[in-house]
């Protein structure tokens, strides 16, 4: 492959990814993605972008780290879709904000508030952040099949995690706090930092994206005396992101989609 055909910051050309992607945010979490695929192969590895390629169902499918937030989590967009991929699944790590949301369970984006900044650079702040109608179907019913214990509404994402963690030590800790009132109010499910901006650039390109999410910790279940405790066994959240895209090869294959 010519230099030039490369995408610049994810190094990988036409022909070395699939239409369907995942984007984990932890470069690490590719290879344990890619052990769900037949036949995966390592493409390349630059800054956070880590990119494996392999098959599910017989349909090419790839796995790119974005790194944490939303400006390295566009560009991985933006580049794969420039060399064909047009559905994207987010399988993160999220901390719960509603008392339901529970350690160890599912969290599935059906929208995502936007306080952050990159989505700004997609969509005036009226436009709203969603993920796509047929990618979220598809996350509530695989998670429906393998039995795991899932909740389906708003997260909220922000650009600084120390804010949703230590908001009294920022100098804007008033803002911080009056909207994680509101936040908690709104039923919105849990905290993490890209769907916003993930949906939002989806939108512009016209491609498909949703999220799903391990839930790490719930701050608010901690807050109210209730159980609590932290669990980095993602494999739930995983499971649940390759059933979706196995069901979504399956209707785009059957034009149910
Ligand atoms: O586990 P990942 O996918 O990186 O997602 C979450 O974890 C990071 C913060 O620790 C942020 O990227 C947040 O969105
Ligand atoms: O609490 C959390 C956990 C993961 N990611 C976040 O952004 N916040």
């Amino acid at each position: 492959m010519h230099e030039h055909e490369l995408q610049f910051h994810i190094q990988c050309g036409p022909g070395d990814v699939g239409r369907y992607c995942f984007l984990p945010g932890d470069p690490g979490r590719c290879e344990k993605i890619a052990a769900y695929f037949d036949h995966p192969v390592h493409v390349h590895s630059n800054r956070e972008y880590n990119v494996y390629t392999g098959e599910l169902l017989g349909e090419k499918v790839s796995v790119c780290s974005t790194g944490i937030g939303g400006p390295s989590a566009v560009i991985a967009m933006e580049e794969l879709h420039n060399i064909g991929a047009d559905t994207f699944i987010r399988v993160g790590t999220c901390g719960g904000i509603a008392l339901p949301v529970k350690s160890d369970d599912v969290v599935i984006a059906t929208g995502a508030i936007r306080h952050e900044g990159t989505s700004r650079e997609y969509a005036p702040i009226e436009f709203p952040a969603v993920a796509d109608f047929q990618v979220q179907n598809a996350l509530v019913e695989a998670a429906r099949r393998l039995g795991k214990p899932w909740h389906a509404g708003v997260v909220q994402c922000k650009d600084s995690f120390y804010g949703q963690h230590d908001p009294e030590r920022m100098p804007v800790s008033r803002e911080l706090l009056y909207k994680w009132e509101a936040w908690k109010r709104l039923g919105v499910l849990a905290s993490e930092m890209e769907s916003a901006a993930l949906f939002c650039c989806a939108a512009a390109l016209g491609v498909r994206c949703g999220s799903c999410f391990h839930v790490i910790w719930n701050q608010e279940r901690e807050r109210a005396g209730l159980d609590q405790m932290e669990s980095h066994d993602l494999s739930a959240a995983l499971e649940v992101g390759i059933e979706a895209v196995k069901l979504l090869i399956q209707a785009d294959r059957s034009g149910t989609c």
